[in-house]
């Protein structure tokens, strides 16, 4: 399988922290990848330095073949990304907010039928600022696949939807996977990352604490079930430290 995200040896620090260090994985076409971690751990920042929107200290990234910070334009073309806060005019409408996203690109989708699967059909003509919290979530996961992505960014993909909804955006990516899109999330909840991901990277202070597939983690822990693995690699410094 080709590779499309690859990343070497990245370190990266904000004056007195190391927000990054000595990071490495490579993320295969059609592959969902989790990106986990405490708040702070370091996942936005390697994010960032994998969309070329920060650059590293050290180290080498590569997506689609291209280095994000040569290649930006070339990148917007071809990846998506799923903000947590958007800055658009309050004023706008759903269905102009999914015109002038359609415009920024050569080629995009017809934001309806995205629209459909993520059920905000009947949105379109609601202001964005007048969506509830979890609508909101889920017109930011349209707007990140209406330039047909071959890539696309989730930051913390399911935060503030109802169980339904979680299910239906699940079913969804698991659709579009299968079409051999390329996701990279971050996700608070285990039992999604369980659900998803094929491979999954645990940051702590920066540092990679774990590299594989879910069915590894709980195998090199002393638990079953995977939310309670996840939490032992988390804290096991702590634990070790006596702390
Ligand atoms: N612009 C900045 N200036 C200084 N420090 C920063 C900056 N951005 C992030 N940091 C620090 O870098 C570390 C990693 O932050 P980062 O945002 O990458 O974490 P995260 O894992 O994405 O967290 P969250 O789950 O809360 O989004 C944190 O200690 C944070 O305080």
């Amino acid at each position: 399988m080709e590779t499309t995200i690859k990343v070497e040896e990245l370190c990266k620090s904000y004056a007195h922290v190391k927000a990054v260090e000595n990071v490495n994985f490579s993320i295969c076409s059609g592959e969902v990848f989790g990106l986990l971690g405490a708040n702070g751990a370091g996942k936005s920042t390697t994010i960032e330095c994998i969309l070329g929107t920060k650059k590293q200290d050290r180290g080498r990234v590569s997506i689609l073949g291209m280095n994000p910070h040569k290649e930006r334009k070339k990148l917007f073309e071809r990846v998506g990304v799923q903000f947590q806060e958007a800055n658009y005019q309050d004023k706008i409408k759903v269905s102009e907010l999914c015109k002038v996203t359609s415009s920024l690109y050569k080629t995009s989708l017809d934001y309806m039928p995205l629209l459909k699967q993520f059920g905000l059909s009947d949105k379109l003509k609601s202001d964005v600022s007048e969506l509830s919290g979890g609508q909101k979530q889920r017109l930011f996961i349209v707007l990140a696949l209406i330039p047909d992505p071959e890539v696309v960014f989730l930051d913390e993909l399911t935060t503030g939807l109802d169980t339904k909804a979680r299910r239906d955006v699940w079913k969804s990516l698991t659709d579009l996977k299968a079409k051999g899109l390329t996701i990279l999330l971050t996700s608070h909840f285990m039992d999604e990352v369980e659900a998803l991901c094929d491979k999954i990277m645990i940051l702590k202070n920066g540092v990679s604490i774990f590299y594989g597939t879910v069915q590894d983690a709980v195998a090199a822990s002393p638990y079953d079930k995977f939310e309670d693995a996840y939490l032992w690699y988390t804290n096991e410094e702590e634990e070790n430290a006596g702390i």
